[in-house]
């Protein structure tokens, strides 16, 4: 999308545009094992968008100052917002559909968009009313913990635009496990200071993406897979599996989201180990300890999993 066709990359947009859209349709999602998760009413629907077009037709916006075909990026972020109150779906992955399908319908020239999010969370909070405590449906607090993320690409077609290419995913989870996670049997050689562990306490930074077989299942369809999902089968299969590494780790919880989630294609992790360093030992199991931050540099891991990996695998 971003490459015009002699090959030339050209595109200009907008970051950084925060929505605070409210009072969206409500997301209903079918419950899994792992997962207490239903849904969300989405009184606060609120992005980061990142949103950036590519045509042939602004290359002289480039190489003559010819402003006469430019959208001005304030007016992209005027497009936004006034175009989010109109949406009436309930997922990151619709709206982001929604306005890169509106763009192009306004601006003929436009034949590419890339457009992305990152869902600015708001959690509730608890109230007493007359009959306990309950959710407050007018009190939000502000997260700072993982958060969920879209990416679209939209293609002009003949018939109006098409999704050329979607990406899902939960960014930042931080995980620790006080034991259960061991580290032994690598190559040790003349550059070996790292002693083997039976039990470290585990903590890792994670990043996880999905992509979907068909993008109509994340765009208003009922095959709709919730980062809350996923994020609680990582818990769960952390919580399960005496792991070895992390890179196991990683391969776990990818068959488990690919088995849950028939209508997923592909898993994308990326990962941190940012194990604690121990500077009080346990003296045994659930026994007290201390341990620090570890020093840099810290070590990382990338692996992406298919539909393939699930069948290699049998059923987990
Ligand atoms: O889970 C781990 N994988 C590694 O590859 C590695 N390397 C290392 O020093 N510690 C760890 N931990």
């Amino acid at each position: 999308m971003r490459k015009l066709q002699n090959g030339r990359t050209l595109y200009y947009g907008k970051g950084d545009v925060l929505t605070y859209r409210t009072y969206a349709a409500p997301l209903n999602v079918e419950m899994i094992e792992e997962s207490s998760y239903r849904g969300n009413e989405n009184v606060i629907f609120a992005h980061n968008i990142k949103f950036s077009v590519s045509g042939e037709s602004l290359l002289t916006s480039f190489t003559e100052g010819d402003n006469s075909r430019v959208v001005a990026t304030d007016s992209m972020k005027n497009f936004i917002l006034g175009q989010s109150v109109l949406y009436e779906g309930n997922t990151t992955e619709g709206l982001l559909s929604f306005l890169g399908e509106r763009f192009l319908a306004k601006y003929a020239h436009i034949t590419g968009i890339d457009i992305e999010a990152t869902r600015i969370p708001f959690g509730q909070v608890t109230v007493k009313g007359d009959r306990g405590f309950a959710n407050s449906d007018l009190v939000y607090r502000a997260m700072h913990n993982e958060t969920s993320h879209a990416r679209l690409e939209l293609v002009r077609v003949s018939e109006g635009s098409a999704v050329n290419a979607m990406r899902s995913g939960l960014n930042d989870l931080q995980l620790i496990k006080v034991s259960g996670s061991s580290f032994f049997g690598f190559i040790r050689d003349e550059y070996t200071t790292l002693p083997e562990s039976y039990d470290r306490p585990l903590f890792i930074f994670l990043n996880i993406d999905w992509s979907y077989t068909h993008h109509s299942d994340a765009i208003g369809g009922s095959g709709y897979v919730a980062a809350e999902q996923v994020r609680d089968i990582a818990h769960h299969v952390f919580h399960e599996y005496k792991t070895p590494s992390i890179q196991y780790l990683l391969y776990r919880i990818g068959l488990r989201i690919l088995g849950r989630f028939p209508q997923l294609e592909e898993v994308f992790f990326e990962s941190n180990n940012r194990t604690w360093e121990t500077f009080v030992e346990p003296k045994g199991f659930g026994q007290a300890a201390v341990y620090t931050e570890p020093r840099p540099p810290y070590g990382f891991q990338g692996f992406t999993m298919t539909r393939g990996d699930l069948a290699e695998a049998g059923n987990d």
